[in-house]
């Protein structure tokens, strides 16, 4: 396919680009930049494709000026078969734990009501195929949104992220509050805890609460089980419409981070993520999607992600804690979110 030929070119060649399928589309975009200078866009006031780092700090863009997009059916069929096998890391796990204890010790006293903490795991490559692993993902996971970014500052992140972020056109707007997570086993009508339950409901509430000075109507499904690949998650879909004064990059800087990669109150949760998950979390929970453009725009938030770099995968993965978490439970949680991604490397 000719995207794939560019992207295998663009990869060669060191340039800025994107490959991405969008949720339940049967299409791939692939948005190639004509140059390799590296554009930031940090007032998110540009018009192209965005990658943004959880701190806000970086925004790489490939903007529309200076890109040419191609768009394609698409119909992936190499899903995964197997699961890899998995040895649990003993010291990686003592250390979550010990980080999780924390997290619920903090929750406890009341510094904070939730806080989403995360670690990575590195997986050696012999040979890495990147469009073909971005092959097995968007065929393995047709509701998520799948991507393959490359970029000199970057270089190689790719996901399967179940979570929009916001889409917006002109005045509409669509977000979602996901979060609580168990394994689905083959049944999607399935029990939630309260911990699940109250952990999601932070999501909704907060991002009601941080939209409130921006819309001019605001409606919420019924939080419904939604599945993410080997995954159940909670989900409340949000959508309304923006009132006119609203600033798209203000809206994006109220929701990012939700506390479903960070906590709430969202200053108290990310100095304690800062100052305790002991690594740079880089564009893990940041946010990646259309800017602007002529569709509008359309961001997800960087989930069951990795970035690639020589023959090293470095995969993100993190858990939502609150007063009622088990740390061992949080742990596997991370694990079998880590299987999302993984199982796109063998
Ligand atoms: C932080 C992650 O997932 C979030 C999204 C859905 C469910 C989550 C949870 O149950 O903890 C997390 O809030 C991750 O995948 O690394």
């Amino acid at each position: 396919m000719e995207i794939f030929d560019k992207a295998r070119q663009w990869l060669e060649n060191g340039r800025p680009f994107v490959v991405f399928r969008k949720p339940d589309t049967k299409q791939v975009t692939g948005i190639f930049q004509n140059n390799s200078t590296s554009y930031a866009s940090p007032n998110l006031d540009g018009s192209g494709f965005v990658f943004t780092s959880f701190d806000s700090e970086k925004t790489w863009i490939l903007p529309d000026s200076d890109s040419e997009t191609f768009t394609s059916d698409y119909n992936p069929t190499a899903q995964v078969t197997s699961s890899p096998e998995l040895e649990i890391d003993e010291f990686a796990k003592r250390d979550f734990e010990a980080l999780v204890k924390k997290g619920v010790s903090h929750i406890t006293s009341g510094a904070f009501e939730k806080v989403v903490l995360s670690r990575t795991e590195t997986v050696e490559l012999e040979a890495f195929d990147a469009l073909g692993a971005f092959g097995k993902l968007a065929a393995t996971y047709p509701s998520a949104f799948v991507y393959l970014w490359f970029h000199p500052e970057t270089q190689i992140w790719m996901a399967a992220t179940p979570e929009k972020l916001l889409k917006a056109n002109g005045r509409h707007f669509e977000t979602m509050a996901l979060a609580g997570t168990q394994k689905f086993q083959g049944e999607e009508t399935v029990e939630w805890a309260r911990k699940e339950k109250e952990e999601q409901r932070f999501v909704t509430d907060f991002i009601w609460n941080s939209l409130e000075d921006v819309v001019s109507e605001i409606e919420l499904s019924a939080p419904y089980t939604y599945r993410a690949g080997n995954l159940l998650h909670i989900r409340t879909d949000i959508k309304g419409e923006l009132n006119d004064a609203a600033d798209l990059s203000k809206v994006i800087s109220v929701l990012h981070p939700t506390p479903a990669v960070c906590g709430l109150p969202k200053d108290e949760a990310r100095k304690f993520i800062a100052e305790n998950e002991g690594y740079d979390r880089e564009f893990y929970a940041g946010f990646i999607g259309e800017l602007n453009s002529k569709d509008g725009t359309d961001l997800y938030v960087n989930l069951r992600c990795m970035k690639v770099t020589r023959n090293l995968a470095q995969l993100f993965v993190g858990s939502g804690i609150t007063k009622d978490s088990n740390p061992e439970k949080e742990f596997f949680e991370t694990v079998n979110k880590s299987l999302t991604i993984r199982k796109a490397l063998f």
